[in-house]
């Protein structure tokens, strides 16, 4: 059942503790209490998702961002960002950064995972090791205006009986065509290919979403169902912050700490009271890549010297707790456009009516887009002049080093007038952040650095993401449509390489990747947070399920990657008690 306080959750013995209902807890709390021997008790820090439209409808995603289903983070100031502090958006509600996220559904590349593979000496990460919980997890469906996907997808390579609906985009742009011939005619690296799903991302293809009849397919609305929720095993409180883990019994000679205690504010500001509950078996942190790493150092499991300078008891010395920080960096470029009918009409409140009517009458309409249908993934020639002094981050030849998503409108930016351009991301990342505590208060948000473009390497990609997009809306196809260029950049910064630097300096973001805080690594390594089993190294009865323990970032948006790992580590811990 799912209780609005954690006083209402029924006082039973709970075999496993996830803390945390977002992309990948949701997934843990669903697949541990399959078996209705386990009591399972989910504790999630924001609210239901139920009866939350913003979270339904996929075109408002934006608009949950500054309100209380966001934590509203924000970042140290940005040292290669012109000391810029950015806004840091995360899921506070059930299904977590899911239910907020910008719904693009993509897996990157088989090296990616084949990288956590060799990384681990564990093989079930590999591709081909979690390609059978691929194909469990998801449901390709219809898109929402139920439009013949033939050539658009390969669905030999999805899942279709799974919780989580996935979808091609249910409402045409009047771009799709022009961009389906540029990359046709363009070739090389754009050349269309079926789906960037199946393992070799490279190319131009059409965008999958997370949605299923025109709404969201949030891990919440998928793994914990009304169906789910309705489990006598499966308790979840939501609306309940957990503060720290704590020793059930403490380290001595021959065994190490074990934390089966979770410790619980009984309401969400910092005075409020706190209970202790104990699992029988284990605690799961599932509170994703800030939330994980931020439990762990305020249990006093983290770097020795960083814990005694501010106060805190250091139980477990683990350095690489919050280190290890990765991020996509993300800008955008966007073109006047000769047409009044692009994405940005849904600024006009008349139009948006009409279309958010449409929607609640028959799941149908713009509003059950993102408003991007294709994306491109694109790799820097092997003669590129960065590999002089840079290494290669991408996990190998078939992975993309840069992302162009093309938006038939200026996207999340919404100024005024009719736009059409693309989003500029790095795909493999070089540069590295961290999280590190402020103070001893649980209830105050840590440092959060992903020290965005700190690396040549970064900083070089994503000039040369600005210059494909140029390049791309420069050809024949789109003559009469683009029209010049949208400010903060002209032809002649684009052209320019300090010019443009310095602009993007000025304008870059995270695309809300967080990953690699708590990391694995293989079991007796000196670096890393977890065993490939997700163990917390060093200690008993507590595991890391989330983005935190991603070893390396995929070249793709990481809810695929954080709702993988909720699947199979979901197994491993049955594996363990079965
Ligand atoms: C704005 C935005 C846009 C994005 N766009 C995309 C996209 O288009 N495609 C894509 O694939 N990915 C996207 N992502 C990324 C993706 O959503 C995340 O990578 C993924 O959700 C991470 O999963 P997680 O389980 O590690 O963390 P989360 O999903 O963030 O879940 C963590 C959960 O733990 C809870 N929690 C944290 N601390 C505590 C505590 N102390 N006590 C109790 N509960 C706690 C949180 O409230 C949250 O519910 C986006 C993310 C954001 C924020």
């Amino acid at each position: 059942a799912l209780y609005q306080n954690i006083k209402d959750v029924p006082r039973v013995n709970f075999d496993f503790i996830v803390v945390g209902g977002g992309a990948s807890g949701s997934v843990i709390a669903n697949r541990l209490s399959e078996n209705p021997l386990h009591q399972v008790l989910l504790i999630e820090s924001g609210a239901s998702h139920q009866g939350v439209l913003e979270t339904t409808v996929p075109y408002f995603h934006p608009f949950l961002h500054n309100t209380k289903y966001d934590w509203n983070f924000t970042t140290v100031p940005q040292t290669h960002l012109n000391n810029r502090v950015l806004d840091y958006a995360r899921g506070h509600i059930l299904g977590g950064s899911s239910s907020i996220n910008a719904l693009m559904y993509t897996r990157g590349s088989a090296e990616d995972y084949d990288r956590w593979a060799e990384v681990t000496g564990e093989d079930g990460w590999s591709w081909d090791g979690l390609f059978p919980y691929m194909q469990n997890m998801e449901s390709l469906v219809a898109p929402a205006d139920n439009h013949d996907t033939e050539g658009q997808v390969d669905p030999s390579v999805h899942g279709h009986n799974g919780p989580l609906k996935i979808s091609l985009p249910g409402w045409p742009l009047e771009i799709d065509d022009r961009v389906e011939r540029t990359a046709q005619d363009l070739g090389g690296d754009f050349s269309p290919i079926l789906d960037m799903n199946g393992g070799k991302p490279r190319g131009t293809s059409w965008l999958q979403c997370i949605v299923g009849g025109g709404e969201r397919s949030s891990s919440a609305s998928s793994y914990l169902t009304t169906s789910v929720l309705a489990r006598r095993n499966l308790h979840v409180a939501v609306n309940t912050r957990v503060t720290r883990v704590i020793p059930s019994s403490p380290a001595t000679q021959n065994r190490p700490h074990a934390f089966r205690i979770v410790e619980i504010a009984t309401a969400l500001n910092p005075t409020a009271s706190r209970i202790e509950l104990t699992a029988r078996n284990e605690v799961i942190l599932s509170a994703g890549a800030i939330g994980t790493p931020h439990i762990l150092l305020h249990s006093g499991i983290g770097n020795r010297a960083t814990l005694n300078a501010l106060d805190i008891k250091p139980l477990v010395h683990l350095p690489s707790v919050g280190q290890n920080l990765t991020d996509h960096a993300l800008a955008m470029v966007v073109w006047h456009v000769n047409s009044t009918t692009t994405g940005d009409r849904l600024n006009n409140p008349k139009i948006m009516a009409e279309a958010l009517a449409e929607w609640n009458s028959t799941r149908t309409g713009p509003l059950t887009s993102i408003g991007i249908n294709h994306a491109a993934w694109l790799r820097l020639p092997d003669h590129s002049p960065i590999w002089e002094t840079e290494s290669d981050p991408s996990a190998g030849k078939d992975t993309p080093h840069i992302e162009l998503a093309f938006d038939n409108s200026a996207g999340i930016t919404r100024f005024s007038g009719f736009f059409t351009g693309s989003l500029l991301a790095v795909a493999s990342t070089a540069s590295r952040g961290s999280i590190t505590l402020r103070t001893s208060n649980p209830f105050d948000q840590p440092n959060i650095d992903p020290n965005l473009l700190s690396s040549p390497f970064d900083t070089y990609a994503i000039l040369q993401a600005l210059r494909k997009a140029r390049e791309f809306f420069s050809h024949r196809n789109w003559n009469g449509y683009i029209l010049d260029v949208a400010a903060p950049f002209t032809n002649e910064i684009i052209d320019d390489d300090e010019k443009a630097v310095a602009v993007l300096r000025d304008s870059v973001s995270h695309q809300w990747h967080i990953s690699g805080t708590a990391t694995m690594s293989r079991k007796g390594e000196q670096y890393g947070v977890v065993n490939p089993d997700l163990t917390v190294k060093d200690v008993v009865g507590l595991r890391v399920v989330d983005a935190s323990i991603i070893p390396f970032i995929p070249a793709a948006h990481i809810q695929f990657a954080s709702l993988i790992v909720g699947e199979r580590g979901a197994d491993l811990i049955k594996e363990s008690y079965n």
